[in-house]
């Protein structure tokens, strides 16, 4: 407590004190006087609405436990149900018909639809690929997943295999004859990839067996370029390019008599930079740590140097690229995918700062403010100066409207022109679902996306009806009719306000990494739905669901879809509970088992080593992506059979401990990991438990209160024995 510096009334972290005058500030024509007491002034005015709305979220879902147990399941009285939530003020009136008016958009936003990559912030390896995105090689996606089949003949093994470099290569032609179609024959045939120039003018000839032809819309030839011995043309369909490699040097290129050697094709058009559910910051130290790379990427300085099979890797933001258009003029493409910032949601507070009452100040206004600073150096990334900030877990448009307040008062704090911070709203809640209409008619003027968080909002589903009987399985959940509805009207709506051609549709995460082939046929559903953007766990993936994008007009599709009716409010509310009996013993037993070790195995790293997102098996040996909301799910399942009695308390914690050995086995390969089932008292076994335990009593059953207490209760004893 007492180092903290007293800035403006604020009492502040050291460590955020430096970050902030002595690497955000500047360059930005802040001074640090400006900038802490506008901070204070941030402080003063929001953080009394910030707790208000907190305390509304409590007293709704009071009302709504305590509906569902007078009334038992919303099935019983669906119409009272929803007359309920309006006099509640869960339900708000819709206002009139509207469009969106927000401007200053770059295109990755407006007119080009394709993958969003998320990662955390904070690891800033991870960051730099991400932000490097942009590009992806078709060839290494195809040859390093699943993609292409891994059995029999066409298994990797150690060594280059020809065979499954071959099938590559087949496939690779298969998406070029798709998207980029031959007057004659196919690129399979391809002899060579010649650009003719004439008089200051070039043509794309693809030479044949058969003769020379040429695209079928010759139109798709936007560039080329040549270095030494590898030329380079570039193609463009549906907006997005992909860029043929050729180089007869190149070992595969040597081996196709076209000299193909690669597939480059555009992947991640936006990353999410992520300080919210993938990141685990629970202090000062960590949340400069977070902000820092932030920075690095706005102002292009960040750099990471280290090993990899072998040799040392240093990686930095990629440059633009730069071609020759057909014309002869210069075609500049962008080297790096458009990066927006996850902030932090509504609910927690940060003892980075400490109010002039010394309570720690709400962590959504410090990210509002810091990151927004740190966007202010932005050289690399926004063309139009837009500062694209995603705001999480904002429960109805009343939230929607405060963000906004926020942004606003960071504007005026910083000197930036007002409505130059956009955000985008994460539909993940219930209640923003419900009212969607009303949430992005209060963000009208700043709106960049609607991006359907299904993970979160499936945990909010349960806890909200926590209640209202026991919850399904976790599988059957998400086929269940209200999430088709949710989807379906977050893209109505989407569309009835205006969103297509200015503003994101987003849709959300493929949260099994190495599924690439399940991936490849489920998630063109996505930009066949209208959704002009969808999320990845991994660049790699951001390659595959590139794809999608030229097998989809998006715009087209949205096309179709407006005027289609939106499923009603009832539809939302659907979601079942389970009938008596409906479960075997041994179903439940497993279900048990397999939220259990998904949160074991999940909350271990983040308490232990301040992981945020971990690949962790599930119970059938599936690699899931876990991260806080996927988490949010297992432990809001788990405590609803809970309480309606599916499971006992004893029954979970014998189950926790079983599960312990389990992911203890799981993790032997790491030094730094300690095991959970040596010592059940241990901090990460014990936040696990308290998840499942106490899961009904989390706010919103936010899995962040937990997870950032024992967090801070392990940084703490590690600072204490040095
Ligand atoms: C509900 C929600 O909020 S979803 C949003 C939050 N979730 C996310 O952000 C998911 C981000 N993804 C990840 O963090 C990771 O992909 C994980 C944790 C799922 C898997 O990570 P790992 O087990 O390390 O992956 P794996 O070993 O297969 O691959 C590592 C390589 O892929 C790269 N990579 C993996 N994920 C990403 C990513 N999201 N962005 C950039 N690069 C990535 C790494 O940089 C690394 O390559 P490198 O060695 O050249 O640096
Ligand atoms: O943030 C995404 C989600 O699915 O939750
Ligand atoms: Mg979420």
């Amino acid at each position: 407590m007492s180092d903290y510096q007293e800035k403006s009334g604020l009492k502040v972290h050291p460590l955020l004190v430096d970050f902030i005058e002595n690497e955000a500030l500047p360059g930005t024509g802040v001074f640090a006087e400006r900038f802490w007491s506008g901070f204070a002034g941030l402080v003063g005015e929001h953080s009394v609405t910030n707790t208000r709305l907190l305390a509304k979220r409590d007293e709704l879902q009071g009302r709504i436990d305590d509906w569902h147990r007078a009334h038992g399941a919303i099935a019983g009285d669906p119409v009272g149900y929803e007359t309920f939530l309006r006099e509640i003020g869960y339900l708000v009136d819709e206002p009139a018909d509207f469009e969106i008016e927000t401007t200053g958009l770059d295109p990755e936003i407006t007119s080009l639809c394709g993958p969003q990559l998320v990662v955390p912030v904070s690891n800033a390896r991870y960051a730099l690929n991400a932000a490097n995105a942009r590009w992806g090689s078709l060839y290494d996606a195809y040859y390093g997943t699943d993609a292409i089949s891994r059995e029999g003949e066409l298994a990797p093994g150690s060594s280059y295999n020809a065979t499954r470099g071959q099938a590559v290569i087949d496939k690779a032609a298969e998406f070029l004859d798709l998207a980029f179609p031959l007057a004659k024959g196919s690129h399979r045939e391809a002899t060579a990839y010649v650009v003719a120039e004439q008089a200051g003018l070039a043509n794309f000839v693809i030479d044949t067996a058969a003769g020379p032809t040429m695209l079928k819309d010759p139109s798709a030839f936007a560039a080329y370029g040549q270095q030494g011995e590898r030329a380079e043309v570039v193609l463009r369909h549906n907006g997005l390019h992909a860029i043929l490699v050729v180089d007869k040097t190149h070992p595969i290129g040597i081996s196709q008599a076209s000299g193909l050697a690669d597939v480059v094709v555009e992947s991640a058009l936006t990353t999410i930079q992520d300080c919210e559910d993938s990141v685990a910051a629970v202090d000062a130290e960590d949340k400069v740590d977070v902000y820092r790379n932030w920075l690095g990427l706005m102002n292009g300085t960040l750099q990471e140097t280290f090993e990899k099979n072998g040799r040392t890797i240093s990686r930095k933001l990629r440059a633009d690229k730069t071609y020759t258009d057909p014309d002869g003029k210069p075609l500049t493409l962008k080297g790096r995918a458009l990066l927006l910032v996850r902030n932090v949601g509504h609910l927690m507070t940060t003892n980075a700062v400490l109010d002039t009452a010394g309570r720690p100040i709400g962590e959504g206004l410090m990210d509002a403010a810091v990151t927004a600073l740190c966007a202010m150096s932005d050289k690399v990334n926004s063309r139009t100066g837009a500062i694209y900030v995603v705001k999480p877990k904002m429960h109805g448009p009343e939230e929607v409207a405060f963000a906004c307040d926020i942004f606003a008062s960071v504007e005026k704090m910083l000197g930036l022109q007002p409505l130059t911070i956009k955000i985008g709203i994460m539909d993940e809640e219930r209640r923003t679902s419900a009212n969607l209409k009303a949430a992005i008619f209060e963000a009208r003027q700043r709106v960049f996306f609607i991006n359907t968080g299904f993970l979160d909002r499936t945990g909010d589903e349960i806890h909200t009806s926590m209640e209202a009987g026991a919850v399904l399985r976790k599988d059957d959940i998400k086929a269940a009719r209200w999430l088709q509805a949710y989807e379906d009207r977050n893209v109505l709506i989407g569309l009835a306000t205006g969103f297509s051609g200015r503003a994101q549709i987003g849709k959300g995460m493929w949260a099994r990494p190495e599924d690439m082939a399940a991936m490849l046929e489920a998630k063109v559903a996505h930009p066949q739905s209208g959704a002009n953007t969808a999320w990845v766990p991994s660049p790699t993936a951001a390659t595959l669901h590139a794809l999608h994008y030229h097998m989809v007009d998006v715009f087209e599709a949205q096309k179709v879809r407006r005027g289609e009716p939106l499923p009603p409010l009832a539809e939302l509310f659907s979601m079942p509970v389970l009938e008596p009996f409906a479960l075997s013993r041994e179903e439940i037993v497993r279900e048990l088992e397999n939220n259990a070790q998904g949160i074991l195995g999940y909350v271990v790293r983040w308490v232990q080593q301040g992981v945020g997102c971990s690949k962790v098996p599930d119970i059938n040996n599936v690699a899931l992506m876990e991260d806080r909301a996927t988490c949010r799910i297992s432990s809001q399942a788990v405590a609803n059979w809970l309480r309606h009695g599916l499971v006992s308390k004893d029954e979970v914690t014998s189950v926790f401990e079983r599960m312990a050995a389990v992911v203890d086995k799981q993790n032997e390969g790491d030094p730094l990991y300690r095991p959970m089932s040596e010592n059940f008292q241990s901090v990460a076994f014990q936040a696990a438990l308290d998840l499942a335990l106490h899961g009904a009593d989390q706010p919103s059953g936010y899995t962040e209160p937990v997870l950032h207490a024992r967090r801070a209760q392990v940084k703490a004893r590690q600072a204490r024995s040095g």
